[in-house]
Formats: structure tokens, sequence, C-alpha cells
């Protein structure tokens, strides 16, 4: 059947009239549209995203826009915002040092672990390939001034008097703005900037299995439904080589770039690389598993089996493990994030159009907060010492050499993150892209892409987050301490110039919550149109190809501690809870003692066990 093409923006099958806009653009009939083949009743979740929705087919996809709570208000031409009296914002660098310190102070309940997962999910839904505009090179700041004129530039003036960087005399941070449908010319200028994503927006582990049909042939080893692999010493690794690794040191042996379905993002960071090492061996075990259970089963059977089993556990462990601890068990219960049932929760409402909320994706960059700036390494519960994670980025080939993927597995266990709090860890705060640079600040950034995203004030959101919009500064006490509203008064003109990312970062905890009100709120959106929007979540039996209840009660026995005993390396003992750190509630244990998912649950009875595939 041929596929229909959809506009990627507006998420309807191309009129005549667009189509004649998009001939003038080049390549516009490619990279502005979405092919879609017609969406089959029987059929499970497409790794290119499309049909998640059968309403809106398209969305989902690669290029679905990022849809807002908020409609943006952005300058004249899509220019950043100006304060109320016209002038330009302040820096978020002066924001970033007067209301965050650089420091470590440590959690006393999360593990390394728990940051880990989450940038993972983040580089899941959303694409990072804007920074390849200023990562290696960028006119913004030449000369130590910020460039003006360039209008892909936003370059953080740093104040003379800088806490850090009046000593090297720094007086620009480099930045540019993020890729949008204008630059690619889907879009006039009339209409506001809008962001695209050219991976799937869902939680759907693209990272382990990529964003298209075409990607996701590439990496199978089209037999058993595995994903290709090889073995490096004991460790199961993907079959292949990226070439996205540009900080691998091979002087240091360091040659290795996996080659995940998801090859740029999932090499990011060392976090994102080692939970996809992680859900990559879970494809296969489970395949295996299933194969075993179902000899007959083709490769086509177990992989989409096995696909849908992993991509099941993820998201449980995302929504029942990580989220209901970030955003408090009671909370997530009662606002429908996570149920407590047996039973399917079928949530999924057509109307809802599958996407990342660009508020969401903004407000969780929050969790830098969380994020310890170096990662411990442990062997045998004995500390071997750390590395700076900024010189970790786009440099999977550590984890091949010295036993450095067993020993960061061991540390991300046992090191703490670091505090929620005021105190920014100063590899994050200082140098996020390490050598590549001279100075980046990481808060400062996530405070300028929400000006880059042309966020309306922070009073609106306070509205419609249930909080009474202000009208004088002493109105913000109800979500920020008195000392650091203080601090904003000194530093925006009007109440109206006070920004949504800057709040996130200064509103205090919830209680019961590890983020302050503002983002709670958000991350509620976010949270259930991921759920509703996607016709494929995993607790959704209303489709035919949905996990049976017992499969469903079997995904939800296992655990991220699970999925370490059977795909991290070198791990034979663990704590329960893996997202928390070890204590006395939360003692390792020996993997045996771990649940996991029964794939006899799968057992085919038309597949009797002395027929081969
Ligand atoms: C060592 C750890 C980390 C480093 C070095 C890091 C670095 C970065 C960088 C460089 C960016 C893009 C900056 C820009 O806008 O130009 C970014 C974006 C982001 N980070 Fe992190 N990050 C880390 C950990 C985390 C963690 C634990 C989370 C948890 C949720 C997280 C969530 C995000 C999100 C949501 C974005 C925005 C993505 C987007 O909108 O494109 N990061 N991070």
């Amino acid at each position: 059947q041929e596929a229909v093409l959809y506009d990627a923006y507006f998420g309807k099958p191309i009129s005549e009239k667009r189509s004649g806009y998009l001939a003038g653009v080049a390549n516009g009939t490619t990279v502005c549209t979405v092919p879609v083949l017609p969406c089959r009743k029987e059929e499970g979740r497409r790794v290119d995203g499309t049909c998640t929705n059968p309403k809106h087919p398209s969305r989902g996809a690669s290029m679905t826009p990022l849809p807002r709570l908020l409609p943006a208000q952005y300058g004249p031409g899509n220019t950043l915002r100006p304060a109320s009296d016209g002038s330009e914002l302040p820096s978020t660098r002066l924001i970033r040092t007067s209301l965050l310190a650089d420091g470590t102070l440590t959690n006393h309940e999360f593990s390394t672990l728990a940051t880990h997962f989450f940038v993972a999910s983040a580089a899941d839904n959303v694409d990072l390939f804007y920074l390849t505009r200023y990562f290696p090179l960028s006119d913004c700041c030449v000369g130590n001034t910020p460039n003006r004129v360039n209008p892909s530039c936003i370059p953080i003036p740093v104040p003379g008097d800088d806490p850090y960087l009046r000593i090297p005399q720094i007086r620009c941070l480099n930045l540019t703005r993020i890729i949008n449908y204008q630059d690619l010319g889907c879009l006039p200028n009339s209409l506001s900037a809008e962001r695209y994503s050219v991976v799937t927006p869902l939680l759907d582990l693209s990272l382990v299995y990529g964003n298209t049909e075409a990607r996701n042939r590439m990496i199978r080893s089209n037999q058993g439904g595995e994903l290709a692999f090889r073995m490096e010493g004991d460790r199961e690794v993907p079959q292949g080589q990226s070439v996205n690794c540009l900080n691998n040191q091979p002087l240091q042996g360091e040659v290795v770039c996996y080659n995940f379905g998801d090859a740029f993002q999932a090499n990011l960071l060392p976090g994102i690389y080692l939970t996809t090492m992680w859900f990559f061996r879970e494809h296969n075990r489970i395949a295996r598993g299933l194969a075993k259970v179902n000899p007959c089963w083709d490769d086509e059977k177990l992989f989409q089996t096995a696909r849908q089993i992993n991509i099941a556990q993820y998201q449980y462990i995302f929504y029942y493990e990580l989220i209901v601890e970030l955003l408090g068990r009671k909370n997530a219960l009662a606002e429908g994030i996570v149920y407590d049932t047996a039973g399917y929760v079928n949530d999924f409402d057509p109307h809802y159009e599958p996407g990342v909320i660009r508020e969401y994706i903004l407000g969780a960059r929050w969790f830098h907060n969380f994020q310890p700036g170096q990662f411990d390494l442990y062997r045998n519960g004995k500390y071997r010492g750390r590395r700076p994670a900024p010189d970790d980025s786009l440099r999977s080939g550590i984890l091949s050499v010295n036993n450095t993927e067993a020993d960061l597995t061991q540390g991300s266990l046992i090191q703490p993150s670091d505090d929620f709090d005021y105190v920014i860890a100063p590899d994050l705060a200082e140098r996020y892209f390490g050598e590549v640079q001279t100075a980046n600040d990481l808060p400062a950034t996530d405070m300028m892409r929400g000006r880059d995203a042309g966020l309306p004030p922070y009073n609106h959101y306070r509205k419609i987050c249930g909080m009474k919009p202000a009208k004088h500064w002493e109105d913000f006490h109800d979500a920020i301490d008195k000392d650091k509203v203080e601090v904003l008064r000194r530093i925006y003109e009007e109440i109206d110039d006070m920004e949504l990312m800057v709040a996130i970062y200064a509103e205090k905890l919830m209680p019961g919550t590890w983020v302050g009100p503002s983002l709670y709120c958000i991350m509620v959106h976010n949270l259930l149109l991921w759920r509703r929007s996607d016709k494929f979540f995993f607790e959704h039996g209303d489709f035919p190809a949905a996990l049976t209840i017992p499969q469903l009660n079997a995904v939800r026995k296992t655990s991220i501690a699970r999925v370490l005993c059977d795909s991290g390396d070198s791990i034979t003992h663990i704590q329960p809870a893996a997202f928390f750190r070890q204590g006395h509630w939360n003692k390792p244990v020996s993997c045996k003692e771990i649940p996991g998912i029964n794939l006899n649950k799968w057992k085919d009875p038309w597949c009797p066990k002395d027929k081969k595939k």
C-alpha cells in the first residue's frame, strides 16, 4: 500500500496549496513531510512512530512539532522577547550565579542511576542535534563579545564582576538558537518559530531501535528476533561502528563507538550510553527467552514481541519506579499518572496528539540540579576514582577499556545523586563541554533556552498552574523563598519580565516532591499526554496487539534492579530499589532474589515444543 504524505508541522495530509508552497522549498517535500503507511488495526507500535494515534497518524513520528502549554511570545520576526521596557532581558549568567552557587551537596535518597535513566529518557524523546551548531565551533563569541548580528547566535553576556569568569576575563558564553521549521523553510517567519525533533517524541526506546524502519532494519540480525551484536570479551554489544564518538581517545585504547539504533543521541553522555546498552542487551535476552518458550516463532514475531516487552518494562520503570519518587506516589496516583491496579488502564484518548510538551523538555532541565558532575568508579565495593562527566560526552569508547563499563555501573548504584537544591555541580556550571570550549554554564543555558523557545512570562504559567498571577514581587512568596524574590526583584525591571525557566530553578520544592509547583504542573501535563495519546502505552488493553492481563502483570514485576542484574556488566548483587542509595532498608542482595518478567506468560498454545521455526 502507498504511503500518504502528511505535513510534518500541521499534521494533516498535504493539500495542493501546501504542496505548491513546499515545491518552492529546497527538499521541501522530504524534510517538511512525514510519509504514513495506512494504520492497521491489528499492528503494534511502529519504529517510526506513525500511527501511535491513528486519528493523528503522523504525530509521534520524526519531525513532530513540540506542542506547547501556552502560545509562544517572541519579539518581532521571532527574535527573543524583550523586557517590558523594550530592552534585552538580563543576562542568564547573572541570574544563575545570583540564584545558584557552584558546589556539590549529595542527595540522601537517590543514587546516580536515577540521573542516568532520566537523562536517557530525555534523549529518547527529543534530539540534541542543535548542539552541533555551537559545540565544535561558532562565531557567537568571537573577540570575547556577544555577536548580535548573526540571527542564530544567542550568546550569554557575562557581567564584568562574575564570581569566576572575571579572573580569566571571559565576557561571553557561546550559544546558538535551536533549529526550527523556519530554518528548514517549512514555515514562514510570520508564524511563531517552532522546534521540531528528528527523534520520535515518545517513550519508545528509539535510542535502542532507531527512529525509522530503514535504520531499524540495518541493526537487526534477522535471526532469532535479535538485534545484531558481537561480543567484547563477555560483554554483548551492538554490531558495527558509529562515527559519533568525537571525544574517544584512541591513544588510550578507546576505538569503539557503539552502533546503537540512534547512534548520535545514544552516544551523547555516559548516562545515556550506559542505559541504552542495558536495554539493547535486554532486547536480545528477551528474544532468546521467547525463542525458548515458543520455538516455532519466526524472527519477525520474536523481534516485535521482544521489542514490545522491552518498551513496556522501560515505560513501567519510568512511570512506576522513577516518576512516582520524583513527584510523590500519592500525587502520581491522584493525578492519574500511575494506577494501583492489576488490570488494564484504558486511558487512550485519540483527541490527544502524541508529542513531548515544549515546556516539559525545557523544565526537565531542572534535573541538571541532581546530576553529579563526576561519575564514581567502584569495583568489588571499593572506590577506584571518578571521571568528570563533561570529558566523557560522545565517548562511549571508554566502556570497552579498563573494565570501565562495570566500574561505572557499580558506581552508579553506590554514588549518591547531587541534591535538589541551589547548588550546582561545577562541571556543569562552568564547563559542560569539557575541553572543547573555554566556559559554559548549563543552568544559564537552560534559562536562555526558555527565551529561545519564546516562553511567555512566569505569571502566565502561574495562572494555568493554579497559582495567582503576581501583581507585586511579594506575591511570589507562595512559591519562591523571600531572599530569592529579593534577588530577582533587583535583577528584573518588571514583574512580567520574570521567566518560567528562572522560576523552575528558584521555586521551593512542593512538599512530597523534588520539584517546584510550576514544574510539577508541567510534568503532570506531559506524563498524562504520553499515556493518553499513545495507543500502545503498555497498560492499554483495547487494541489487538495489547499485552494480555497476565503478561501485563508479569511486566509489573520487573524493576531497574532486575534489568541491571540481567543486562548490566558484572552485576551479581544489587539494592532492590536501585534508583535509591544503598542503606539499611535497601541493602544489596543477590540478583537471585530480585523478581523479573516470567516469559512463560507469552507461551503460544499454537506453538508445540517440537515444532521448529
Ligand atoms: C552529566 C550529565 C549531563 C550533562 C553533561 C548534560 C548536558 C546537557 C546539555 C549540553 C544540554 C543542551 C544544552 C543546550 O541547550 O544547548 C542538555 C539538555 C538537556 N538535559 Fe542535560 N545533561 C546532563 C544530565 C541530565 C539529566 C540527569 C537530565 C534529567 C532529566 C537532563 C535533562 C536534559 C534535558 C531535558 C535537556 C533539554 C533537551 C532539549 O530540549 O533538547 N540532563 N543537557
